[in-house]
């Protein structure tokens, strides 16, 4: 894992930008996997001003990690929406290339269509992932087996209510979504992890330097060869090893910079 410190928020989703940007130009023809959450709005901002400067999304694909069960497109809070408000529609993209699960129909069709689309057109080049504050990636909550492929999974009760916010009064709010397994996203040839905030902290430790557990979900990115953490000084207060971290990314990217 390489662990990124960088001062702010800010600075850590214009580290990301650059990451994907740059991903972009080596390879026009990407396959992207994507993330939702307000930790990843300044990354969408930053692709699409990128976007205005010239860098086209012509030739890309993008795998979206989740969709609540319930919700269509056209739902304000469907995790389609956001991308379409947030990124899809501001950037050359084609519409055929964009996919994000279904929340409509049957869970278990829309699981197995999702692991065919990816198996047709992947693998993942480059994840991008956010991190809940109990450590879930995409919609894997604690307890989520870590060999899992595409699936319904229940949202946990904290996620739940965390979300109620974002629903009218008496609406229903989603207790399941579909998700891409921990398995799949594994399979990414590179994973780039983004969080930011004092209220990510215990979940970056056990995430980075916690034991391999289902009840961290995250903490199966150890295993993965590619895995870049980006966190901003918040995020990285509970680290132990957070000076090596520092010293490591310094003589990094200095290396880089002579390459
Ligand atoms: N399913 C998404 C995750 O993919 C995201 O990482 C998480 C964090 O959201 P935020 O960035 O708003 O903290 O939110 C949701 O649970």
């Amino acid at each position: 894992m390489r662990v990124v410190i960088l001062p702010t928020p800010a600075d850590a989703a214009r580290h990301v930008t650059e990451l994907i940007a740059g991903q972009l130009r080596e390879n026009p023809r990407s396959v992207l996997g994507l993330a939702t959450g307000g930790t990843m709005e300044p990354v969408y901002e930053g692709l699409i001003a990128r976007h205005r400067a010239g860098l086209s999304f012509a030739e890309v694909t993008i795998f979206n990690l989740d969709e609540y069960v319930g919700l269509g497109p056209e739902h304000p809070q469907s995790y389609s929406h956001y991308m379409r408000e947030r990124l899809f529609a501001h950037v050359d993209i084609a519409e055929a290339s964009c996919f994000v699960p279904s929340g409509r129909g049957v869970p278990a069709a829309a699981a197995r269509a999702y692991e065919a689309e990816i198996a047709r057109r992947g693998p993942v080049d480059l994840q991008l992932l956010g991190l809940g504050e109990n450590g879930h990636i995409g919609f894997n909550e604690p307890g989520s087996s870590l060999g899992s492929r595409t699936r319904e999974k229940l949202l946990s009760h904290d996620t739940v209510e965390a979300n109620r916010r974002f629903f009218g009064p008496g609406e229903a709010v989603p207790e399941t979504a579909v998700t891409m397994g921990i398995a799949t996203i594994c399979e990414a040839r590179s994973i780039v992890v983004l969080a930011t905030g004092a209220r990510k902290a215990s979940a970056v430790r056990a995430m980075v330097e916690g034991p391999v557990t289902a009840m961290c979900p995250a903490s199966i990115l150890q295993m993965h060869p590619r895995v870049r953490v980006v966190i901003d000084a918040e995020a990285a207060a509970d680290l132990a090893l957070r000076d090596h971290y520092l010293r490591a990314e310094q003589i990094q990217s200095a290396r880089d910079a002579k390459a």
